[in-house]
């Protein structure tokens, strides 16, 4: 059997933790890599000690020199560390997973185009249950129509810092796009005071942070006389993990390219 060279960045971290256990039972991948930030305290230590199973791979922050011989950077980070990793990997041509969130437009923009020289999977949410739900919106939105007013709920760990979540704003995105509206005109994040009647078309976002929390999303569609209300709850970061690792899969075969969740799970 071939194993397939992981680096995971944000090995500390709450995901970084859950994609090396993912990996280390996972019979086709190999740990090759554990990155951190220079002022890390687990530096030097052993990555695997971290989730019980010591490997040999130490913690390391000079990821330039960490990544060489690695297949695929798993990166869960925020986006200053994420930037920094791509273009290490696009120039020693190593293919990304990137589960951050919080990018603007212009850093997506740079992601798309070191996609043109590797291959990178990029999306907000890596749970099957959430990509089946972005599916169900669209068949949502599409019989709803503009008779039903839209609202994305989102709920989160207290650590979380950025809102709304990468999810909800996908969710958002998928909405927009198809009910052929511009999600940049019709945001509406949060309210407070004398708000005025609800405008017609706007979709509005609430953010809830509290306790441990993994993710809770909920996408509602009220109408006159009914409501719809579609939501998945995330139970275990595990979901997520699993997902990351069958995403590093899924490079195997690609060279370059820009792909998401929707295109690991066939479901475009
Ligand atoms: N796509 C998906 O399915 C999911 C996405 N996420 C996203 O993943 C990201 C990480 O989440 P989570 O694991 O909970 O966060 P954590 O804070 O637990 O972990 C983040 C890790 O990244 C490190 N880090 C932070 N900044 C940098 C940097 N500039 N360079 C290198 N490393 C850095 C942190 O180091 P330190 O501790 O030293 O700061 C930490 O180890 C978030 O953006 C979150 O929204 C989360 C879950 C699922
Ligand atoms: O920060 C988190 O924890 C999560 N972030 C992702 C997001 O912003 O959508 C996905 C998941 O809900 C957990």
């Amino acid at each position: 059997m071939t194993f397939t060279n992981i680096a995971v960045a944000g090995s500390t971290g709450r995901m970084g933790r859950a994609i090396m256990e993912t990996i280390a039972e996972a019979l086709d991948m190999h740990l090759s890599a554990a990155l951190e930030q220079p002022d890390s305290p687990f530096l030097a230590q052993d990555a695997g000690s971290l989730i019980g199973s010591p490997c040999g791979v130490t913690v390391r922050s000079d990821y330039a020199e960490a990544l060489r011989g690695s297949d695929v950077l798993i990166d869960f980070t925020r986006p200053a560390g994420t930037l920094a990793h791509l273009e290490a990997c696009r120039t020693l041509g190593i293919k990304m997973v990137i589960g951050t969130t919080g990018f603007t437009a212009a850093e997506k923009a740079l992601i798309r185009t070191a996609a043109n020289d590797i291959a990178i999977v990029l999306a907000p949410n890596m749970s099957v249950g959430v990509n089946v739900l972005f599916k169900l919106l669209e068949v949502a939105a599409t019989v709803l129509q503009q008779d039903y007013d839209i609202e994305v709920i989102e709920a989160h760990h207290r650590h979380k810092v950025d809102a709304p979540s990468g999810t909800a704003l996908r969710m958002g995105e998928v909405i927009a796009d198809t009910l052929n509206r511009d999600l940049s005109k019709v945001a509406i994040y949060g309210r407070e005071g004398n708000t005025g009647e609800r405008a017609a078309d706007t979709i509005g976002f609430s953010t809830i942070r509290g306790g441990d929390i993994v993710g809770d999303h909920t996408a509602l569609f009220a109408g006159i006389g009914e409501r719809l209300e579609i939501t998945h709850k995330a139970s275990s970061r595990k979901t997520f993990a699993t997902g990351a690792v069958r995403a590093a899969r899924f490079l195997a075969s690609k060279q370059s390219g820009l792909f998401d969740m929707q295109d690991v799970l066939g479901l475009r």
